[in-house]
């Protein structure tokens, strides 16, 4: 499977963001993208994930078979995207159902993330570390090779980091691939980079910023 990239631009409130952005990913890379806040890093991760239009470029996944991009892929985003009121293993049989392929049961996933003691407590109750740990389990209750995450470390202490990594080195070593956006090294064997730089504004878009 690969996913390339080419040539992709970004525009938010008729504002162009970024542009000329490509790359590709093969099965077993992870790609990490960096750039300043406000450069347009989440914003690339909503494109790819479906959640957002280009204002130019192609995306194309190449040996998916039958499946489309989007049947293809996981989306952390910022937000946990969790049903506060459902328990940690309630919101997971939810995504696995949701998701279809399904892969670990959500018991297995909580204990993959270190949370097996929280499985019956609202996520209402749940810290944000802990929140995010259940929005990373997602990612186990249904097989999608392609991962998107938006910042997967914030809010993990330095034990869940490693978790975390440990998972994403073996959803790669099984062929899978990863995007993430990050603010501090995720120390990944062999990742690719791409730093996207917010394209700088026009003259005519300078006059428009409040004084
Ligand atoms: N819904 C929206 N409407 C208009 N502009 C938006 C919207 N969402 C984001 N933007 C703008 O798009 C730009 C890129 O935002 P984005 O969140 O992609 O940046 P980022 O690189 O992920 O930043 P950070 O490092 O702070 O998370 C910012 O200037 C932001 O204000």
């Amino acid at each position: 499977m690969r996913l390339s990239v080419n040539n992709l631009a970004c525009e938010r409130g008729e504002r162009r963001i970024f542009e000329g952005v490509s790359f590709t990913l093969r099965a077993g890379e992870a790609l990490v993208i960096t750039g300043r806040n406000g450069a347009g890093k989440s914003s690339l991760l909503e494109i790819l994930a479906g959640r957002l239009r280009p204002a130019a470029g192609v995306i194309l996944l190449e040996q998916a078979g039958e499946r489309t991009l989007a049947e293809c892929l996981h989306y952390v985003g910022h937000r946990d995207a969790l049903k506060a009121a459902l328990t940690a293993q309630e919101n997971l049989a939810f995504a696995r159902d949701f998701l279809g392929s399904p892969a670990m049961k959500p018991p297995e996933a909580l204990e993959a993330v270190g949370l097996a003691h929280a499985a019956r407590l609202p996520v209402a109750y749940l810290s944000a570390g802990q929140r995010r740990r259940v929005a990373l389990a997602r990612l186990l209750v249904a097989h999608r090779p392609l991962w998107l995450l938006d910042e997967p470390t914030s809010a993990l202490d330095t034990a869940s980091q490693d978790i975390l990594r440990l998972l994403l080195e073996q959803h790669r070593g099984s062929g899978g691939m990863i995007a993430a956006t990050t603010h501090s090294p995720l120390f990944l064997t062999d990742s690719k980079e791409i730093r996207i730089e917010r394209r700088s504004p026009r003259v005519e878009e300078l006059d428009e910023e409040p004084a």
